[in-house]
């Protein structure tokens, strides 16, 4: 069955969705670059626990454990979790599905602790899923089945409520039309080529890199080339260890940086590639570094400019202007 879940924007860092769990209700960040369905749960130490909604697994009627199963993942900005595992009814938006594992945490890393979500959604391919002895499949490929299409959107404006919409793309949330481009799931992720990209108008080329859609990752992350040669055009720009990354006065004039999304560019304009205000007058840049390696992440930053089409036909994935 289809249907649209609201995403609100939380502290600016990342958009929750409000999911019930074998009938309790947690706000969780959908993640299109992780596998693992996970939740805050009883197990966890009070300390834990405040500021968070969690999941009793014997509260629920419909909860059934898997014997032995367990879980631990690592993400990319090295925050993590472990726990066991079971199978619950898992409802978002209109979507319900029944059996769906669902990872209970029972440590979690000081990140998440003091981070809003109650847990994560993951939406990438179930090839990355960490639970052991046998990976579990997502939210999203158990129900494929009971969708008009085998698709969700991702729908992040920004600082406003945004949607996932399952079964369907909506077009009241974009203008034109949506580009598609295969994508290469062997990695597990929402994968494709993305060998140039642009700032302002000058086109440089990375080649041999790919992107990657994710909605876990706040900002837009890439090779060390791509992020001097905009910087470059940012006069007074500066990286700053003391702030995590590079800054910039407020007041700065910003490029406009275009990332190639299979043959096709994706312009993101130079307002959302000012994070906002690191400290006193200089503000934080929404792109930064990915450090080694020729995977570049497009986080929300790039889904506050794009409705995000993720099509497991294929698979491919679609952009189109918000
Ligand atoms: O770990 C990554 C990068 C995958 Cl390429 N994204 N997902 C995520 N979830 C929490 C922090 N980051």
């Amino acid at each position: 069955q289809d249907g649209s879940a609201t995403a609100v924007p939380s502290d600016g860092v990342e958009y929750l969705v409000s999911t019930s769990v074998g009938g309790q209700s947690l706000n969780l960040d959908f993640d299109t670059g992780s596998a693992d369905l996970w939740v805050f749960s009883s197990e966890l130490p009070s300390s834990d626990l405040s500021g968070h909604s969690y999941y009793t697994s014997s509260d629920s009627s419909t909860f059934q454990s898997l014997s032995g199963y367990t879980w631990d993942i690592s993400y990319a900005d090295g925050s993590g979790a472990s726990g066991n595992v079971g199978t619950d009814t898992v409802v978002i938006g209109g979507t319900t599905v029944e059996g769906q594992a669902v990872e209970l945490a029972e440590k979690v890393s000081s990140t998440f602790v003091s981070d809003a979500a109650d847990g994560l959604v993951g939406l990438a391919f179930s090839s990355i899923n960490t639970v052991s002895p046998t990976p579990q499949s997502t939210f999203f490929e158990n129900a494929q089945s009971s969708l008009d299409s085998p698709l969700f959107a991702a729908y992040l404006p920004n600082n406003a409520d945004g949607a996932y919409d399952f079964g369907y793309t909506d077009d009241s949330k974009y203008s034109g039309d949506i580009t598609y481009t295969d994508v290469d799931s062997s990695n597990g992720f929402w994968e494709y080529p993305s060998t140039s990209y642009k700032v302002g108008s000058t086109t440089h080329s990375q080649s041999g890199y790919t992107g990657i859609s994710d909605t876990g990752t706040t900002l837009i992350l890439m090779g060390d080339s791509a992020v001097t040669a905009y910087y470059d055009q940012v006069s007074g720009s500066s990286y700053d260890s003391s702030q995590g990354g590079y800054v910039f006065d407020c007041s700065a004039d910003l490029p406009t940086l275009s990332i190639s999304i299979g043959g096709n560019y994706a312009t993101i304009p130079a307002s959302l590639l000012n994070f906002g205000t690191a400290s006193g007058s200089s503000c934080f840049g929404s792109l930064q570094s990915v450090g080694s390696g020729t995977q570049n992440i497009y986080g929300d930053v790039f889904f506050n400019a794009f409705y995000g089409v993720f099509d497991a036909s294929g698979p491919s994935f679609g952009f189109a202007t918000v």
